[in-house]
């Protein structure tokens, strides 16, 4: 197959918000594909490459002035091996081995098909937000349900890879896609409760409320003495925890997988603020503040998988292995019971709690009922599309941000409002000296990015706007915190923001 014909699937996929459209062409394009082309051809469109990162920046792309190739020729093995050889390059000599692949690469592609290298090797066509109509497509293509092709997505968090089973052996293949030792697997997620009531009448009382902490969410695996940490993203920590792996370790089994949240605390043994937390996760993270884990959740234990178990006898496991180092957590509490948590919780200095469906099984990657949180205050996590270089005390720093919800359908996150309340002077800084390296162009006033960093902006609410492309403004936003633990395909939906209008605003989209 003609990489031509990939980059014209991409261009209209990306240029139509319908998701059946974006679907019915992206399974035309799979069912052309020959079977050992779906792997790469999947990876390319969700903006992945099969050989993982290729130590391309983007000062060589920028750098890259090549006249295109007048008619399309490259094929999907062409670029499939170029990747392999890029990949391959290290040591001595890399930069200008990897300039000389390049050139060679860009002069054998037309205009558009550099366009899509530059997007592909720069990272920007990198969009989870596809990951949901790819999914669809790929099951459409193979002829198989979406439940099994999901799952295995799902467990092994990847999608390429699961294209090529479903295509190549179906559902017996995407069967063997179990949860691994070592290799993480898409957390289960919440939904926003209405009420603390509410949510223990919908499970009949049988639910575990739990603190909900403010932290950062772990994903422990240990197979006998090999411990891995991961966190909400999937990546690997281990090497920047040394105290946690060192408790999973101790831990009174051969293997386990838990899920939790962890922090580092306050010598009073308050929570410190997500910052500190998250600045442990770095490769040159401070050693000096002490991560503490809370599990909430025991997917494996000793050979057994868990995930289609209950949650209650997730819990005993769970109970069994790590007990002192369980989430504070009641169980079937009666509302009086559950209230008392919840002000215990953030008397303490946490978020809220959590009410999960003690029938309830795991979902990996899904965001659904059967976990439920509640808290009191209300906020969104939105993506950066830029900042604006501030005035008075703010000159010389990138300040005023300009704030996009995510495009369910996989488009480009959509404006909502912009902000500089809250932006403490560290973090000013911070912006500053961190944004360049995510710009996609500037102007006098504004350095716009590729739509890479989240942040949590609480708000008063919002309000209609003929002046935002989505019809809604934030009002009063200020920015809580940044989340590094998220990518943008996780920001909150435009649908999201639109649900916070006031009802009876009669708008079109509601009805
Ligand atoms: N007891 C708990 N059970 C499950 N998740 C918990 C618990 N305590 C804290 N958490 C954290 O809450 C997150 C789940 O909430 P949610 O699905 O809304 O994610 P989120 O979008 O990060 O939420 P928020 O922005 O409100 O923190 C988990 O990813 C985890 O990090």
């Amino acid at each position: 197959m003609l990489l031509h014909t990939v980059v014209e699937t991409s261009r209209s996929v990306a240029s139509t918000r319908s998701r059946k459209a974006k679907i019915t062409e992206l399974r035309a394009l799979l069912e052309r594909a020959a079977p050992h082309e779906v792997e790469p051809v999947v990876a390319w469109l969700s903006g992945e490459m099969t050989q993982g990162r290729i130590g391309v920046g983007y000062r060589t792309l920028a750098g890259l002035d090549v006249a295109p190739a007048p008619r399309p020729s490259l094929t999907v093995d062409d670029l499939s091996s170029a990747l392999d050889r890029l990949a391959g390059v290290s040591g001595a000599g890399s930069t200008a081995a990897r300039r000389s692949l390049l050139g060679d690469l860009f002069a054998a592609a037309t205009g558009d098909e550099q366009r899509f290298l530059v997007a592909l090797l720069g990272g920007e066509l990198r969009q989870g937000a596809l990951e949901g109509v790819m999914t669809d497509a790929v099951a459409a293509a193979a002829g198989l349900p979406v439940e099994p092709v999901r799952r295995a997505v799902m467990l092994s968090g990847r999608l390429a890879q699961a294209a090529a089973a479903a295509f190549t052996g179906g559902v017996d293949a995407l069967a063997a896609f179990r949860l691994e030792l070592g290799r993480p697997v898409r957390p289960m997620l919440a939904s926003p409760a209405d009420s603390l009531d509410a949510a223990l009448t919908e499970f009949d009382g049988a639910v575990s409320v739990e603190y909900k902490l403010d932290g950062a969410r772990i994903q422990v695996h240990r197979r006998d003495e090999d411990v891995w940490v991961f966190t909400r993203t999937l990546r690997d920590i281990t090497s920047s925890v040394p105290e946690l792996v060192e408790l999973v370790r101790n831990l009174p089994c051969r293997s386990v997988v838990l899920d939790g949240e962890t922090l580092a605390l306050t010598d009073a043994g308050r929570p410190r603020p997500f910052q500190e937390t998250m600045s442990r996760f770095g490769a040159r993270s401070e050693r000096d503040l002490l991560l503490h884990p809370y599990f909430f959740d025991c997917l494996h234990l000793d050979g057994d998988d868990l995930l289609d178990a209950p949650l209650s006898t997730r819990l005993d496991r769970l109970d069994g292995v790590a007990g002192p180092h369980r989430i504070p957590t009641v169980f079937a509490p009666d509302l009086d019971g559950a209230e008392a948590h919840l002000g215990a919780a953030l008397g303490s200095g946490h978020e809220g709690v959590m009410v999960k469906s003690l029938a309830s099984t795991y979902t990996a990657g899904r965001r659904g009922r059967a976990w439920q949180k509640v808290k009191p205050e209300h906020t969104l996590d939105l993506v950066v599309l830029g900042a604006e270089w501030g005035y008075g005390r703010r000159t010389g720093y990138l300040s005023n941000l300009r704030l996009g919800a995510r495009d369910p359908d996989g488009g480009p996150p959509i404006m909502v409002g912009k902000t500089f309340k809250g932006l403490t002077d560290a973090v000013l800084r911070w912006q500053t000296e961190e944004f360049p390296r995510h710009e996609s162009h500037r102007d006098a006033q504004t350095v716009y990015l590729r739509p890479e960093i989240v942040v949590e902006i609480e708000l008063d609410g919002v309000q209609v706007s003929p002046r935002y492309p989505g019809g809604v403004a934030l009002r009063f936003a200020r920015v809580l915190r940044y989340r590094p633990d998220k990518s943008a395909a996780e920001a909150d939906t435009i649908d999201a923001v639109r649900a916070l209008l006031p009802a009876g605003d009669g708008l079109p989209w509601k009805g």
